[in-house]
């Protein structure tokens, strides 16, 4: 089967970059990728093309080379389907907000949208590839819409779904662990299809880095490789706080079970809590599926990770009101970071939305820099909890594009975001402009503890007990 066209349905963090990659790597394919947001698609034409709507590292060069050859960005829905021979569709799968399944299950709403808009519009046989991540059995509902609103054309329904971390999107696009596709393998037409998107990614992946599987498990692989991956972040930060009470240094027990071949040392990085736009929403997904079957005690076991994440971010903030001697109120909160991890300007489900809104709640004054979210992105994340009006967020939260000035004349630093560059700044001017005694609550355990005490900070890093004096300080004070 030979594809000259792509559709891809949704230009956001995963249909951008994948579909760049896959023009770069595929020059004689045309791939359109549309969406119904006209600003984004705007912004992904922009001429200057530093201006695209996603930033990660290196993505940028990619498009540049691509667009306007064959990647192309547009609002036009239906002409892209009804050109392609290929449709990806990558939209928005969000917990849902309403209804049966509020709180837990996907919102499949902009996928049935989808379908229904393919099914109008085709007029040929088309490949529908699930780039979203959905749960599993969707490839069935996707197929009984298509089949019974279509024009009769024939459907073939694959998942692929996608790996790729933000803030490393383009990396692993370019070199994936693995590309997983699912579909219809006891049929000639099933295989068929499934070769012809093979033969897209072979232009630069190994052969053996591809896995071919029924639909079913493509579609389960996609929550349990997350799910997997949240838990180990939750499990470390579980022992995160024993650590604290009992004098071990989580940094050196995650380096020395890591170093177990069997455990590996990667995804053990303890912090304030996972956040991002999938974790917790494919774990939720997969806690509803086993509730939906009845699995009581399998939802219970993955929704222990949410459990433990949750309880994280609240323990981060509720250490910062102790340790400022039981109250904020009025005090001002320095915040380092606000997108969920670095490298990356998406602030979905970041960590940092809810220790604001707790400390909000008890009344401290926060100010934030991060060095690729913008002002009305954190007042948006921010209104959205509806926790208090408009007004007093702006009234509350000051945001700043210029770190020394956040810090200055605060009572304490909170690093929520693990950005190199907070690293390198310089602490001793930083201390002198601070409130005394100052403090820095490290989230991430980036900063280097020793040094930041030596200067005179109190510091307090997530799995190691508040730290006022160096170890050598504490010697010699027992010395004399
Ligand atoms: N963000 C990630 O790192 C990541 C990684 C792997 C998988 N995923 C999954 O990929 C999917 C997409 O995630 P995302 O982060 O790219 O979402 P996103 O919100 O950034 O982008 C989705 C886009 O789809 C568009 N859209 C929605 N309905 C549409 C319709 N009917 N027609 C045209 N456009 C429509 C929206 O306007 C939006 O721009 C989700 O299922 C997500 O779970 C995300
Ligand atoms: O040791 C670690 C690793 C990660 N995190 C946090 O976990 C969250 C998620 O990080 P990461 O997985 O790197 O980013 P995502 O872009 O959310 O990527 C995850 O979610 C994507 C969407 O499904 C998948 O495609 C990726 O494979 C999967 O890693 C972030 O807040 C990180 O700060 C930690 O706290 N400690």
């Amino acid at each position: 089967m030979k594809i000259k066209n792509i559709c891809c349905i949704g230009a956001g963090y995963v249909g951008g970059p994948t579909m760049a990659i896959i023009a770069q790597k595929n020059p004689k394919i045309n791939v359109t990728v549309v969406d119904i947001n006209e600003k984004r698609i705007a912004a992904w034409n922009d001429e200057n093309v530093e201006n695209i709507p996603i930033y990660e590292p290196g993505l940028s060069e990619v498009v540049k080379e691509a667009r306007g050859r064959n990647l192309f960005f547009s609002t036009d829905v239906d002409a892209a389907i009804d050109k392609a021979e290929m449709i990806f569709i990558s939209v928005n799968t969000p917990t849902k907000t309403y209804g049966i399944g509020k709180g837990m299950a996907a919102d499949l709403k902009w996928i049935e949208l989808c379908a229904r808009q393919i099914a109008r519009v085709a007029k040929d046989d088309k490949i529908v590839i699930e780039k979203s991540t959905l749960p599993v059995r969707t490839a069935a509902a996707l197929k009984d819409i298509l089949d019974n609103t279509g024009n009769g054309v024939k459907y073939q329904i694959l998942s692929n779904p996608e790996f790729l971390a933000e803030g490393t999107a383009v990396e692993d696009l370019q070199a994936p662990d693995r590309v997983l596709i699912g579909g219809d393998i006891d049929t000639e037409e099933g295989k068929a299809a499934m070769q012809a998107l093979v033969n897209i990614y072979a232009k630069w992946v190994p052969q053996e880095s591809i896995l071919t599987t029924n639909v079913w498990s493509s579609e389960l692989s996609k929550l349990t490789a997350n799910a997997f991956l949240a838990q180990r972040v939750s499990s470390i930060n579980a022992l995160s706080e024993l650590c604290e009470h009992t004098g071990a240094d989580v940094n050196e027990v995650a380096r020395a079970i890591g170093m177990d071949s069997r455990i590996g040392p990667k995804f053990l990085k303890s912090s304030v809590g996972f956040g991002g736009s999938c974790f917790q929403k494919d774990i939720l997904n997969l806690v509803y599926i086993a509730k939906s079957f009845g699995l009581n005690e399998v939802a219970d076991y993955w929704e222990q990770v949410i459990i433990m994440n949750d309880h994280q971010k609240r323990r981060f903030a509720e250490n910062i009101v102790k340790t400022l001697y039981n109250t904020v109120s009025g005090k001002k909160i320095a915040f380092l970071g606000w997108a969920f991890k670095k490298d990356t300007n998406d602030t979905r489900e970041s960590a940092a939305i809810y220790v604001a809104d707790y400390l909000l709640n008890e009344q401290a004054e926060v100010v934030v820099y991060d060095p690729k979210v913008t002002e009305e992105q954190i007042y948006a994340d921010l209104d959205y909890l509806g926790t208090r009006s408009e007004e007093e967020n702006r009234k509350l939260v000051t945001v700043i594009k210029d770190p020394y000035e956040v810090c200055q004349d605060s009572h304490a630093i909170a690093v929520l975001t693990e950005w190199d560059e907070f690293k390198d700044y310089d602490w001793k001017k930083i201390y002198d402009c601070m409130l005394k005694p100052a403090f820095v609550f490290d989230g991430r355990n980036l900063l280097d503890t020793r040094e930041l005490t030596k200067t005179g900070f109190t510091v307090s890093s997530i799995g190691s007990p508040l730290v006022r004096k160096t170890k050598e300080e504490r010697k010699s004070a027992q010395v004399s």
